[in-house]
């Protein structure tokens, strides 16, 4: 009898649970659950809606039985650097605020006030995000203190589920390192760090690796599901979780495709060279201690506004081939502007850009979705020269990976404008990752290595050449 696994995977506009088993040397995936992942409105901030969430993870769970199958383990993976704090009755302090909210407005430069930044970048080896971790704390410490004063527990988004489903807590490796509060070096929690900033170091949880067990669930979902399972905790970074579906690293840039386009590569130690500080370059931790060095790009969150302040009307592949027909317009636009990061209209923001730097404004759902796409490649092109300057070589390759690598379109224009092969694939490369930390903890896989050879044996990539342009 095959082991299964349950795959727990929500990106910021989508979640999905997959199950997954091996047959014959190949990884067989099997999607039992799919929902909509978005930022809410509560009280006066950005949240995202923990509890519905967690519903939906209730429900995924149940769908298991209908195909009759009781997974050995689950393991759950999110975005990074949001988090929960809990009281000494493991009550919510306050909500789940969303890393787009403008609390940490202006609060990165309080904090250099207390640590300049080249001390934190050479401690932490991670990449300036205004909505980091540390600049969420430090902004409850300048505008909410009581807040603070009342937690007794800091969990992560996955970590919370975790604690919801089995009563345990703990804080993952990957993850924590996306705080910008983790010593790249002990791989620990910083406690000059959070001495400095006058946050109590006691609110943190030993910091568990990938590949731990966790646990099993509490008697109640034991009773609720039916079934019993083990809790591991995979990359509970999502992006943490990619990275290990990437089939072939050697000669690779990546680029993780979704809500955001993450783009980098894997290292065995972290790099804080001067030039990775100035081209704001982190070192997020990865599966056995290795490191994702790579750049937030702003990613397809901007199609994604585009498309919501279209009601919806149009689907990402409409978008997309509105796009190819576009052939003139080529407006572009500095995705990485904060001014993308949460306006309250993407087109009109795109629009106002376009005008201010004399640029044809795009009127058109197609001209937009252009902007958008040839926009991204401008930055994509931007951060491989970064890369390739900082390691003193060229890669030939780049490996898309996630729900972006369906876009055909802008799979042939990053190989055109890079002059690159583009490698397009796994699609659900997140939730791949997640699993096969899982079976390597059941003992299923024996490794990294064998992992990626699985992998690359059971999914499909699809390859673009450059086209002379
Ligand atoms: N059929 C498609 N054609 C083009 N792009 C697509 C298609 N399906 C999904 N996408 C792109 O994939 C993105 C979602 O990727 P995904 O990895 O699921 O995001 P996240 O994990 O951040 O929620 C969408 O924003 C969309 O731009
Ligand atoms: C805010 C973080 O930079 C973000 O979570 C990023 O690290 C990430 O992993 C995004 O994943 P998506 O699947 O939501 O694009
Ligand atoms: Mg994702």
């Amino acid at each position: 009898m095959s082991t299964y696994s349950l795959a727990v995977d929500i990106g910021a506009s989508s979640g999905r649970l997959i199950l997954g088993h091996l047959e014959n040397g190949k990884l067989k995936l099997n999607e039992i659950h799919r929902f909509e992942n978005n930022i809410i409105r509560k009280g006066d901030h950005y949240c995202w809606d923990v509890e519905r969430l967690f519903q939906e993870i209730k429900t995924g769970i149940k769908a298991c039985n209908s195909l009759g199958i009781k997974p050995e383990s689950i393991g759950i993976d999110t975005w990074a650097v949001d988090f929960v704090l809990l009281d000494d009755e493991n009550q919510l302090v306050t909500d789940a605020v969303a890393y787009r909210d403008p609390r940490t407005d202006g609060v990165m430069e309080e904090v250099f006030k207390k640590i300049p930044k080249e001390k934190l970048y050479l401690e932490t080896g991670i990449q300036f995000q205004k909505f980091n971790t540390i600049y969420q704390l430090y902004a409850l410490k300048l505008k909410s203190p009581e807040v603070l004063k009342e937690a007794k527990s800091f969990l992560m988004i996955p970590e919370y589920f975790n604690f919801l489903l089995t009563g345990k807590k703990a804080n993952e490796y990957t993850n924590a390192t996306s705080t910008q509060l983790v010593n790249a070096f002990t791989k620990n929690w910083d406690a000059d760090l959070l001495n400095e900033l006058d946050i109590n170091r006691d609110i943190f949880h030993e910091i568990k690796p990938p590949k731990t067990i966790l646990g099993t669930l509490s008697e109640e979902l034991v009773a609720e599901f039916g079934f019993d399972m083990k809790v591991i905790l995979p990359a509970t970074h999502d992006t943490g979780s990619a990275v290990i579906s990437v089939p072939e690293l050697e000669d690779t840039i990546y680029i993780s495709s979704g809500t955001w386009s993450l783009i980098g590569v894997e290292n065995h130690f972290p790099i804080c060279v001067p030039k990775a500080l100035e081209y704001n370059f982190t070192n997020e931790g990865g599966l056995d201690y290795r490191f994702r060095f790579l750049k937030n790009i702003m990613g397809l969150w901007m199609i994604q506004e585009v498309k919501r302040n279209y009601d919806d009307r149009y689907s990402f592949a409409e978008l997309v081939e509105l796009a190819r027909s576009e052939t003139e317009f080529h407006s572009i636009v500095n995705v990485d502007d904060d001014r993308f990061l949460k306006p309250d209209n993407m087109i009109e923001e795109i629009q106002a850009y376009c005008l201010e730097t004399k640029q044809q404004v795009p009127e058109t759902p197609g001209q937009l979705a252009k902007c958008v796409y040839e926009s991204l490649v401008e930055s994509y092109k931007n951060a491989i020269n970064e890369i390739e300057e900082i390691f003193e070589k060229t890669y030939s390759k780049i490996n898309v990976i996630g729900g972006g690598c369906q876009n055909e379109m802008l799979n042939q224009l990053i190989a055109d404008v890079l002059q690159k092969e583009v490698y397009a694939g796994p699609v659900e490369a997140t939730a791949i990752g997640n699993l096969v930390a899982q079976l390597m903890a059941l003992g299923e896989i024996a490794n990294i290595d064998e992992a990626r050879k699985i992998i690359k044996d059971s999914f499909e990539v699809k390859t673009y050449k450059a086209l002379n342009v």
